[in-house]
């Protein structure tokens, strides 16, 4: 590993919110009902526009090849077809747990600390170069282990939510590990030069800081 992957991997290390305390009360067993259902209500504003952020990032992208591989990302979301794809399973991990679909597609109850979250990592993916964009989805490095941990803290300790609902979780997590292998080799090839890899370990920083703030508005608002 050379000493600019060390410094992306660090920096995750460090900021990346699974050390966030309402994670590691997640973890823990901790979380009540309204808390968990929160969280999925609010992630729901996440997951829905990870798509849209990879729609910006594909059209930076230069060539068929890195075209074909970043759309993969907006199909695994999206999926081929109705009733298909990440957001369609994040949706059923909604009614495992008592949440209408309807609901979750209203946007009701979407906190302001959340949307703002979520607007930051869009408007990088729009207004970034397709380095810092690439560079900051790489805290997918981290998403595989958390969602391992999640699904063993679910399965041990909210037995009320229906376990078909953990499927989104599990199927991030190899796609998760792909993402973030592709992720990590583009950001390698293209910041070889000091100012480009510090533009990279920023556009990650910043990432780690969003994801953290999207905890800290569910953490705040359904104690
Ligand atoms: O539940 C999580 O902790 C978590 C974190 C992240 C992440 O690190 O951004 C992603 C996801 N989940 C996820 O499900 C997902 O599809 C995803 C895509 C991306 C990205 O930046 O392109 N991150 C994440």
């Amino acid at each position: 590993m050379n000493g600019f992957e060390a410094e992306l991997r660090a920096v995750a290390e460090k900021r990346y919110h699974h050390l966030h305390p309402f994670n590691q009360r997640m973890h823990a067993g901790e979380l009540t009902r309204d808390e968990l259902r929160g969280w999925i209500l609010n992630r729901f504003h996440y997951q829905r526009h990870i798509p849209v952020k990879d729609a910006f990032v594909l059209a930076k992208l230069a060539t068929p090849e890195l075209r074909r591989m970043w759309l993969r990302r907006i199909q695994d979301h999206d999926g081929a077809a109705p009733g298909e794809g990440g957001i369609e399973r994040w949706l059923r991990l909604g009614e495992a747990a008592g949440l209408e679909r309807s609901l979750l597609l209203s946007g009701e109850g979407v906190l302001p600390g959340v949307r703002l979250a979520v607007d930051g990592y869009v408007n990088l993916c729009r207004n970034g170069s397709a380095l810092e964009a690439v560079a900051a989805s790489l805290t997918e490095l981290f998403a595989p282990d958390l969602m391992r941990t999640r699904i063993a803290a679910f399965e041990r300790h909210y037995q009320w939510i229906d376990p078909d609902g953990l499927r989104y979780f599990q199927v991030r997590v190899s796609q998760g590990r792909q993402d973030s292998g592709e992720a990590l080799a583009l950001v390698l090839d293209w910041a070889r030069m000091r100012a480009d890899q510090d533009k990279a370990v920023a556009a990650l920083a910043y990432k780690c800081d969003l994801l953290w703030s999207l905890l800290d508005a569910v953490d705040g608002a359904y104690r």
